[in-house]
């Protein structure tokens, strides 16, 4: 038996019977096993390691079951269709408004039906063992469980424990808010119906995707803006590309409009449609309300206390995700839960980079490489995520935005340019509605972000990512030529502008 038949044997699950009151050891201990928690145990056990991971719903997190996976699948029938319809000898035959029901069985089969095997299969395969129950720190490198048959196991970790626990909907602090079933992310992802009138408050990117579903799916959807605009961390012409094409499809957006009350009408037990104040004094019915208002992290109830930190607050870490208030550098904090970017793909990005940073400290191998852009670092997270907006039309960026390089004191030059006059994008889509922005760094010659918005757009952001991480100089993007005639022309268009010294956008 080889030593890493070994090491796998050793870490097949142990029989209820061993949880006694023993401490069960490992290398490391993984709480939470969404997309970020699945990450770092693999990279772990990759290394040799052996690894649990503490689940306390189900194995795949927010992600899988009431977040990117539904809501992408719910999105998909709504932009196929309107991509659909923008193209001639296809549209004349798309008269029908969307299938509900296929639509919601679609996003039922992308959540798995919410059953985790085909993920519990796959820790079992990578050799993760995994204790379903809610966990929490006891002191360091040391996680108590309690079980869903009122069980508890003790388990120690040798090496690291790595926080992984994710981000809730944070509801507005509004009297009574808990008493009218208000919908989060959650119902919104999971809903088996469509309300008739749907209320969405908040004007970020969960509130524009939900708007795009519902209002698609046939509800009648308002979306309250405490803001001036939508997708205010994105470009201003994204968040107002969006609103028009929003206002279009036939949802009333209210900007700069705040909620102070919110009631059902029925007898005090949620039932009956919800009323929402406004300030202002006016009220607005629905049948629902979601509320789109951020996240929150779930470290309130994860034994933080017993190390010293405060329950309930985000958790900083350093790039390579150890939280820097613990002493000894057992504890990392990896995904959502540490708020460097709450996007699936950088929180495995950081799995990844935690995972690698654990491994190669357990086994005293020196960091070689843990400055930045190194194999040990989460550098990108300050300068390279890539983020997709998948409304129609879809909003794409990476990097940053013109205001903030400005912020940050860089020389910079900001070149726009219109989608529709980018061939390949006539031909995807008549009358091809979409804007794209580079910001250039003038004194090192590269980019130092992108943004893309129109329809099919998203697959065009990772080229920019690669150009911004890359920091791959502008003389060479000039060489790489994009194929005619595909909407990546943009890349042309963008690059001969800056290379002719057009004139900045006004905004
Ligand atoms: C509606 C919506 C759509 C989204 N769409 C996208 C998208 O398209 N692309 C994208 O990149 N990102 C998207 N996101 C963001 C993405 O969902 C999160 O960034 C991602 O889920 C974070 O992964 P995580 O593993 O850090 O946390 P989570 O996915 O939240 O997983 C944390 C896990 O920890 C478990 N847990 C918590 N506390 C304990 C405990 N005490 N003991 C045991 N287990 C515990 C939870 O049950 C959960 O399974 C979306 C978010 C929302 C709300
Ligand atoms: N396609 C994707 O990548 C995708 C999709 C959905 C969610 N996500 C991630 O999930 C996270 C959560 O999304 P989100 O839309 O909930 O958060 P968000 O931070 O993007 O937007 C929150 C919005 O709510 C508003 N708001 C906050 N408090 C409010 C209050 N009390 N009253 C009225 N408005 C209020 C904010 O002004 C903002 O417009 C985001 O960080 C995002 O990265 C990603």
């Amino acid at each position: 038996m080889s030593a890493s038949d070994e090491q796998r044997r050793d870490r097949e699950p142990r029989p209820d019977e061993a949880a006694a009151d023993r401490p069960e050891e490992y290398d490391v201990i993984v709480l939470g096993a969404g997309p970020v928690g699945e990450n770092v145990a693999d990279r772990t056990s990759a290394a040799g390691l052996a690894t649990v991971i503490v689940e306390s719903e189900l194995v795949g997190g927010e992600c899988s079951y009431w977040a990117c996976m539904p809501s992408k699948a719910l999105l998909r029938p709504v932009t196929a269709r309107a991509d659909a319809r923008r193209v001639p000898g296809v549209r004349e035959r798309l008269t029908a408004p969307l299938e509900v029901s296929a639509v919601l069985a679609h996003r039922d089969a992308y959540a798995s039906h919410w059953h985790d095997d085909g993920q519990v299969d796959w820790l079992k395969s990578a050799g993760i063992d995994l204790v379903r129950g809610r966990g929490r720190l006891d002191g360091p490198r040391r996680v108590t469980v309690d079980l869903p048959d009122g069980g508890r196991r003790q388990l120690t970790a040798r090496h690291a424990v790595a926080v992984c626990t994710g981000s809730r909907a944070a509801l507005p602090p509004l009297p009574g808010v808990d008493r009218v079933r208000p919908w989060t992310s959650r119902e919104a992802t999971s809903s088996r119906t469509v309300p008739r009138r749907l209320a969405v408050v908040g004007g970020g990117v969960v509130a524009v995707e939900m708007a795009t579903v519902y209002r698609a799916l046939g509800a009648a959807v308002t979306v309250l803006v405490r803001g001036s605009g939508l997708l205010d961390r994105m470009e201003p012409f994204a968040g107002e590309l969006v609103a028009r094409s929003l206002t279009e499809a036939g949802v009333d957006l209210r900007t700069g409009t705040s909620v102070t009350g919110v009631r059902r009408t029925g007898d005090g037990d949620g039932s009956g449609p919800v009323v929402l104040t406004l300030d202002g004094g006016d009220e607005l019915e629905a049948d629902e309300v979601l509320f789109a208002t951020g996240r929150a992290p779930r470290t309130e109830d994860i034994g933080l206390e017993t190390i010293g930190l405060s329950p309930g607050r985000w958790l900083e870490v350093d790039d390579s995700c150890r939280v820097t208030q613990v002493p000894d550098g057992w504890l990392y904090a990896v995904g959502d839960v540490n708020h460097r970017a709450l996007l699936t793909h950088q929180g495995k990005y950081q799995a990844r980079i935690a995972g690698a940073a654990i491994g190669a400290r357990a086994h005293g191998t020196p960091p070689p490489d843990a400055g930045p852009w190194g194999a040990l670092s989460a550098t990108a997270d300050h300068a390279a995520v890539p983020q997709v907006v998948f409304t129609d039309p879809e909003a794409a960026s990476v990097g940053l935005t013109a205001a903030r390089a400005r912020e940050s004191g860089r020389r910079v030059r900001v070149v726009d340019q219109d989608m529709g006059q980018v061939a390949g994008a006539g031909l995807y889509a008549e009358g091809y509605r979409g804007r794209a922005r580079i910001v250039v760094d003038e004194d090192r010659g590269h980019l130092l972000g992108a943004t893309f918005v129109g329809p099919g757009i998203g697959e065009l952001l990772h080229s920019a990512t690669v150009a911004v991480a890359g920091e791959v100089p502008l003389d060479r993007l000039w060489h790489a030529v994009p194929a005619y005639p595909t909407i990546s022309e943009v890349w042309l268009r963008l690059l001969e502008k800056y290379r002719d010294g057009a004139a900045e956008p006004a905004e």
